[in-house]
């Protein structure tokens, strides 16, 4: 149910209270002068039995929202005729009118004012030309007493009110936080935030000596893709890269879109040859990559390994450490990984049973790879 409709359900409690209590305000008014049946049985129904009236009527209609709008407008003439009963009453009246405006924010009906001040006058000027009350500007004792229930029930509500407002806006304000932290097409870390994460796992090792090592990761040949199937279809292949690498992430490790086909992910309290069977781990997960539509779309990464060193005095000295492998990878004939400490290269570190030797994964080529190689000159 959306907040639209659910204002019927939302404004019920609250009429329901401030018209018995506003009620009460009147009565003691009319304790205190001649008032014959007719108006005591007016402020028994306005005050008890409308509320009720409204929250039923609004809960049948298709727009709760309008039904409500109709029904502030009939709380506003009842609300006038009020006044004009109190024989305008100067405290109780002042009270009744500043609390029923404040009231009309915190239900997010504030909007067409103007109407309901109309219907408020509407029902002052009805209620004066049968009962041409004529004012009293003190109110006794007992008047007085009755307006604390009403006041010290507007200033729970409005501080209830303003406790969940800014609840509300806390939960938002995190909500948004955590978005802008992730990157929405691939749902690994934003290039800001990942890049803060970097930075304090290297003073981190600046200070403990604590391992640490990073992986950038460039897609092969991803224009290709673009080119070949469209960028929706890239699109897809990134997106499907993102969930790819994160499946081969340890439970320390945060994988980063440092921009367009390029990766990055942060292997905290790991060695160079930790990060590096996972950077290995992430290169066979590419190969596996496979969409639907295009079943012969194969995709693979080169990817670049540099642990930490007290020598770095930046992460964008660490990314040029790892950047340099990453080239050499490519230049190696990509989908490989080679790691900036020692120039191992993944030739050299390919587990048999899981993955192929790169010589023979460069050579499986499908026909669609092949057209994309000719198409690429
Ligand atoms: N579909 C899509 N494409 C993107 C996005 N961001 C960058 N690209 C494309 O990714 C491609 C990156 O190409 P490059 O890194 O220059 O080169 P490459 O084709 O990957 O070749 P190598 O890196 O040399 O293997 C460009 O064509 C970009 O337009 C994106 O968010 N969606």
């Amino acid at each position: 149910m959306t907040l639209h409709q659910d204002v019927h359900r939302r404004t019920y409690p609250l009429r329901a209270s401030y018209m018995a209590l506003g009620g009460l305000v009147v009565a003691a008014c009319l304790a205190y002068q001649p008032a014959n049946m007719a108006w005591w049985a007016f402020t028994a129904v306005s005050a008890l039995v409308w509320p009720h009236i409204a929250f039923l009527h609004s809960g049948r209609q298709r727009d709760p929202f309008h039904a409500e709008y109709v029904n502030s407008l009939l709380d506003a003439l009842i609300v006038g005729s009020w006044l004009a009963l109190m024989h305008w009453s100067l405290l109780p009246s002042l009270c009744i009118l500043a609390i029923g405006v404040a009231d009309r924010f915190y239900t997010g009906l504030r909007r067409r004012w103007l109407s309901t001040l109309g219907a408020l006058l509407g029902g002052m000027l009805l209620m004066s030309l049968c009962i041409q009350p004529e004012p009293q500007w003190d109110a006794p004792l007992g008047v007085q007493l009755s307006l604390l229930p009403l006041v010290i029930l507007h200033s729970a509500y409005a501080s209830w009110s303003t406790r969940r407002m800014l609840k509300t806006l806390a939960r938002q304000n995190l909500q948004l936080k955590q978005l802008g932290r992730v990157d929405p097409l691939t749902t690994v870390y934003s290039r800001d935030y990942w890049w803060k994460k970097a930075r304090a796992a290297l003073r981190q090792h600046h200070l403990s000596k604590e391992h640490t090592c990073l992986l950038v990761i460039d897609i092969d040949h991803f224009k290709r893709v673009n080119d070949m199937y469209g960028h929706i279809v890239g699109d897809e292949v990134l997106k499907l890269i993102g969930l790819a690498i994160r499946q081969c992430l340890r439970s320390h490790d945060i994988a980063g879109r440092y921009g367009g086909d390029e990766f990055t992910v942060l292997c905290k309290h790991a060695k160079a040859e930790d990060a590096y069977f996972v950077a290995l781990r992430i290169r066979d997960k590419l190969a596996q990559i496979r969409i639907r539509e295009h079943p012969e779309l194969r995709v693979s990464g080169s990817i670049g390994v540099a642990a930490a060193d007290s020598s770095f005095n930046s992460v964008a000295e660490w990314i040029k450490a790892a950047d340099s492998a990453l080239y050499s990878a490519k230049d190696a004939g990509r989908d490989q990984v080679i790691d900036a400490t020692d120039g191992k290269n993944s030739t050299l570190r390919t587990s048999p049973a899981t993955m192929p030797s790169p010589p023979e994964r460069t050579l499986v080529q499908t026909d669609a790879a092949a057209d994309l190689e000719r198409a690429d000159g």
